[in-house]
């Protein structure tokens, strides 16, 4: 293993995977802490937790236990892959999970990289900008869980933790990695956002932290390693797609998204899941599996994506927790109940949508294979069915992604 990495959600993790894969790595995604006799057998073993919204506390336990299950498979360099829009609170957990990290491996400085310019996430003096759009502007401002309303990254972090956070300046990353090691060199905070705009910032980046026991960052990092520091010494495995029917179960409410689920509604049958019927009791999920079950040949997307009006007057009647877990939980049995009935391939879009429907399925392992688009790879279940999984980031996938990546064949999907 080169590189254990621990990710705060599940489509986070595999967009991560999906980028080395792509790059010739061999990837293996655990959902949740693995068991003891779960494999460990590639070049970078993913930990996908499901901690990005749940309280600091539970976040840090977790990913030190994850942190330990992958260092007592002789990972030596660790990797905390959260998103590149730097989804969290001012009581969210990425500070406190990199900081107990940092206290685990001995690490002195810690360093901030969340930029994916292949998706237009660059970080300008602090400031996270989204295709050219500062964060606190961008559609992450009505985000249904943690909504982004502040773009300067030491602020968001500093909210975080009880210590200071400073920066590695652009400057200092053009000027190459000794450069950037110097910089971080003085006595200042040891938590610190880095600049880069291009994937060669990254990789210099890259290069001053290659022997750091541990990296921070989203999919742009984590990509750079592969490029300047990982070797790779074997092929990657062939994955093979099931065969058979498929569905679409989408709980993001991200502008990506919809656009994608309004294209797909068009032309498939679509039923939707309203949160006010789960909450009454009613028998929403026999209904969505049943009507999978109905046009099973046919694609049928279940989806609650809806518009930000509609989510912010859901959470104010019903409060965000309680209406986020209730469509989550209706989401795991409906996955359940479409597997039940011979769906084979689940394109799943959002992260907390995707840790339920892997969770309802009870999958707790995935191979990685090729990305339909950058960041979004087909996944195939090791356990279980062995259903095919796309478990899409809300923000990302071109409007079509839904279909495109069904229309593959299993070659096409081969890593
Ligand atoms: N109609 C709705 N009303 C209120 N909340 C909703 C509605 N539909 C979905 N949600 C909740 O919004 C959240 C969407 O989060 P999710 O992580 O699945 O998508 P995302 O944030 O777009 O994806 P990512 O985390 O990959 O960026 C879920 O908790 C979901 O249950
Ligand atoms: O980094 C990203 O943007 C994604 O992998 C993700 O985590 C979105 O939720």
């Amino acid at each position: 293993m080169q590189l254990g990495v621990i990710a705060d959600d599940y489509t986070g993790a595999t967009d991560l995977a999906g980028m080395l894969v792509r790059a010739g790595f061999r990837a293996i995604q655990h959902l949740g802490v693995p068991d003891d006799g779960a494999s460990s057998d590639a070049d970078v073993v993913v930990v996908a937790l499901k901690s990005r919204s749940i309280p600091a506390a539970e976040a840090v336990e977790q990913s030190l236990a994850a942190a330990r299950w992958l260092r007592a498979r002789s990972a030596d360099r660790l990797y905390f892959k959260y998103c590149s829009t730097f989804d969290s609170t001012d009581r969210g957990n990425i500070g406190p999970v990199a900081t107990a990290l940092a206290d685990l491996v001995g690490a002195e400085r810690v360093l901030f990289a969340p930029s994916v310019p292949e998706n237009g996430r660059v970080v300008r003096d602090g400031d996270l900008f989204v295709h050219g759009v500062p964060l606190a502007e961008s559609p992450m401002r009505d985000h249904p869980i943690n909504p982004m309303r502040e773009s300067d990254l030491r602020r968001v972090l500093a909210a975080q933790v009880d210590e200071p956070v400073g920066a590695v300046p652009l400057a200092a990353v053009r000027d190459g990695a000794e450069a950037v090691r110097a910089a971080v060199a003085d006595a200042g905070p040891r938590l610190r956002i880095a600049d880069a705009e291009t994937d060669g910032d990254l990789d210099a980046l890259a290069l001053a932290l290659a022997d750091a026991p541990l990296l921070t960052g989203a999919a742009g990092l984590s990509a750079a390693l592969g490029r300047v520091v990982l070797t790779r010494d074997a092929a990657a495995d062939a994955l093979v797609l099931p065969d058979g029917p498929a569905a679409v179960l989408s709980g993001s409410c991200s502008a990506a998204t919809r656009r994608q689920v309004a294209l797909h509604r068009a032309a498939h049958p679509a039923f939707e899941v309203d949160v006010h019927r789960i909450v009454a009791g009613e028998p929403v999920v026999e209904e969505a599996v049943a009507f999978v079950a109905e046009h099973l040949d046919e694609r049928p997307l279940v989806y609650s994506s809806s518009d930000p009006e509609v989510v912010a007057a859901v959470q104010a009647e019903l409060g965000i927790e309680a209406s986020s877990l209730a469509i989550e939980a209706a989401f795991a049995r409906i996955a359940a109940g479409i597997a039940r009935e011979g769906v084979r391939r689940i394109v799943v879009a959002g992260g907390e949508t995707s840790g339920a429907v892997v969770n309802g399925l009870g999958v707790r392992a995935l191979a990685i294979g090729a990305e339909v688009d950058p960041g979004v790879p087909w996944t195939v279940a090791l356990d279980g069915d062995r259903v095919g999984l796309l478990l899409k980031s809300g923000n990302f996938g071109g409007d079509d992604i839904f279909d495109r990546s069904l229309d593959l064949t299993e070659g096409s999907v081969r890593a």
